[in-house]
């Protein structure tokens, strides 16, 4: 059941307390509860995604993240070095304007969905999915077998919303059909933008080769968009594993607008730390669930460091000068940030089959919006990015003559191109065509830390992006590649001219327009990275324990030791299927 009032809950002890509805969460809620003995709660900070329609329409994804009634915590970077000192937001699901929400916004502004999903100035950032996992941009890609030995077969393969014939455009050996959360094709088609970036892969097949479905464990090459969408509507860990036959499971209670503070009551015993309740707030009054197995930390890169600071656990020389009692000494703790910066590049081009014409059109963009609504049907059903390129850097680059290659391995991409039809300026006339750029195998390191003693405080979110020579060199290359893709003779009637020239600017002055405009995708991880047993550094074992504690574990993003080279949300429910199966195991 899913409760608004804390005074509905049926009591304050349960067998697992999992603080956070995340794409994780969500996966260990619903595993956990297939075991009627074991009752669980979760506390979200969140709201419900039911009814508020920005979050149902793929295409209107960006609503939640923008304008007056978006769906985050309001959280800005410190000042990023790499970024010319800009401090840049980094937004997290919000409650405070949900009575806002809910309704079309007329002022809708398309400011591409590459600024949405790879963030950029105006929108860099991010960790969370989302408050309730809800607000992600439904980008599915797993990444490489390299990065994930293994991927838990849990997903859905599902028919696009069109129903066209798939054939050619992914490879059904490698995908589920019986699984929780839905994936798809796009469901609408940009039949001649589409043609145009198949046949540069067939003039390009060294560096950018067609490949049927970069969802197979080696992704370089150029395929389909896939997305967490079925019939025309997001599929999330909220839709899906909290699905209404889930949710009306007798052993599983989500309470929602509630923000935990702090683990209380720590004890030592045999095992180490153990904490006695969670402490959460609502309506501003304090409230503690208690425990009688595990706490589950599942609320995401940012959220799970924060909670275990305000705790006591991590830097113990830090914690101390903020005020705040040490209990378990764990340095790692916020530590070792992993975001991947995104920039984006625009050409003018010679078709009127893009994307604005409905975004820059009221009328029709009403009746995309009505076809939507009456049949899940049109160009609403998906985000309009109908490619993903998936490339490495040059074998002889220079800058592995002083640093290590990153990568999982040479099968694994430096380099994401996402190419979709549309603009990514507001405000902007015209027909474009979009490419969201982004560095995955970074090397800056960040943080997550505590500016004062007070849980209701802003953390301090550094994420240390573009601070070393290899992450800049690759974003140049990667505008570089963005170009190199665009040169095919295929594209010479159809495109205009770049939005902005890059390609033809001095070192420097690429240098200088990257770190003014790249801005943070959203794919935050490693804050509370997992380590081998006996090592010295990280923050949770493999069995997903925290390391000198006993009945806490993390279950999210925050423990994976490196980000994966691709978005990360099948990353989060791939922790979150094996993070359940281990707690199971330990209870069984
Ligand atoms: C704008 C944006 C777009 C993205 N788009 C994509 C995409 O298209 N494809 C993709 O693969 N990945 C995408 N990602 C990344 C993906 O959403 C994350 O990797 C994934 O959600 C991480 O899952 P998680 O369970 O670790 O954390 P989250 O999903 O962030 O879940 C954490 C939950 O905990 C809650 N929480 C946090 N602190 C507290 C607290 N103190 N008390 C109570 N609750 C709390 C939060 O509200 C949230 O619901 C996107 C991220 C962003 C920000």
């Amino acid at each position: 059941k899913i409760y608004d009032d804390v005074s509905d809950l049926p009591g304050f002890e349960y067998d697992f307390v999992i603080v956070g509805a995340g794409a994780a969460g969500n996966v260990v809620a619903n595993r956990l509860t297939e075991n009627a003995n074991f009752s669980v709660l979760v506390l979200e900070a969140g709201v419900s995604n039911e009814g508020i329609i920005d979050s149902s329409v793929p295409f209107l994804v960006e609503n939640l993240l923008s304008g007056p009634a978006s769906y985050e915590w309001n959280y800005t970077t410190t000042p990023q070095v790499g970024l010319n000192n800009r401090v840049v937001p980094y937004p997290r699901g919000d409650t405070r304007n949900y009575s806002m929400h809910g309704t079309l916004r007329r002022s809708y502004q398309l400011t591409f969905w590459a600024a949405v999903l790879h963030t950029v100035s105006s929108h860099p950032n991010i960790t969370f999915s989302v408050n309730y996992a809800m607000l992600d941009g439904m980008v599915y890609t797993r990444g490489s077998a390299e990065d994930f030995d293994r991927y838990a077969a849990n997903e859905k393969w599902t028919p696009p919303a069109d129903n066209h014939d798939t054939r050619g455009e992914f490879n059904p050996a490698v995908h589920s059909t019986d699984g929780i959360n839905s994936v798809s094709l796009s469901g609408f088609q940009w039949p001649i933008f589409q043609e145009h970036v198949i046949q540069a892969t067939r003039e390009l097949p060294d560096e950018f080769p067609f490949n049927l479905d970069f969802n197979s464990g080696e992704p370089l090459g150029v395929g389909w968009l896939q997305s967490t969408i079925g019939g025309g509507e997001r599929s999330s860990s909220a839709t899906s594993y909290l699905a209404p036959k889930f949710i009306q499971r007798q052993n599983l209670h989500v309470l929602l607008h509630a923000q935990v503070s702090r683990l209380v009551d720590p004890q030592s015993n045999a095992g180490g730390v153990a904490f006695g309740g969670v402490e959460f707030s609502q309506g501003g009054s304090l409230f503690t669930a208690k425990p009688t197995k595990e706490i589950i930390l599942s609320a995401g890169s940012v959220g799970t460091p924060i909670i275990l600071m305000n705790s006591g656990v991590g830097n113990k020389t830090a914690l101390t000068a903020l005020g705040i009692t040490s209990v378990l000494d764990l340095p790692s703790v916020g530590q070792n940030a992993t975001e991947q910066p995104g920039i984006n590049a625009g050409w003018s081009v010679n078709s009127m089959q893009t994307v604005d014409e409905i975004t820059q059109n009221a009328t029709l963009f009403n009746e995309a919006f009505a076809q939507w609504n009456a049949t899940h049907t049109g160009p609403f059903v998906n985000i309009p990015v109908t490619h993903i390129a998936w490339t490495r850097l040059d074998a002889d680059s220079p800058i592995f003559q002083h640093v290590m290659d990153p990568s999982a391995g040479p099968k694994t991409p430096h380099i994401e191109v996402f190419v979709g039809t549309g603009g990514f300026a507001a405000g902007a006339t015209g027909n474009f065509m979009s490419a969201g750029i982004t560095v995955l195998t970074p090397t800056s390191r960040g943080s997550v830390s505590l500016q004062s003693n007070n849980p209701f405080d802003p953390p301090l979110i550094d994420l240390g992006l573009l601070t070393t020579d290899f992450d800049l060199f690759t974003a140049r290359e990667a505008i570089k590649k963005a170009y190199r893709f665009v040169q095919a003779p295929v594209w010479k009637d159809y495109i205009i001219a770049p939005t902005i020239d890059l390609l033809n600017m001095t070192t420097d002055a690429l240098d200088e327009f990257i770190r003014n405009n790249a801005g943070p995708v959203g794919h935050l991880v490693s804050t509370a990275a997992m380590s081998a047993k006996d090592a010295s550094y990280g923050v949770v074992n493999p069995d997903l324990l925290v390391k000198g504690a006993s009945g806490l574990s993390i279950i999210d993003a925050s423990i994976l030791p490196f980000v994966t080279s691709a978005h990360t949300q099948a990353a989060a429910y791939v922790v979150g299927e094996r993070g359940a199966d281990l707690v199971k195991q330990r209870w069984k």
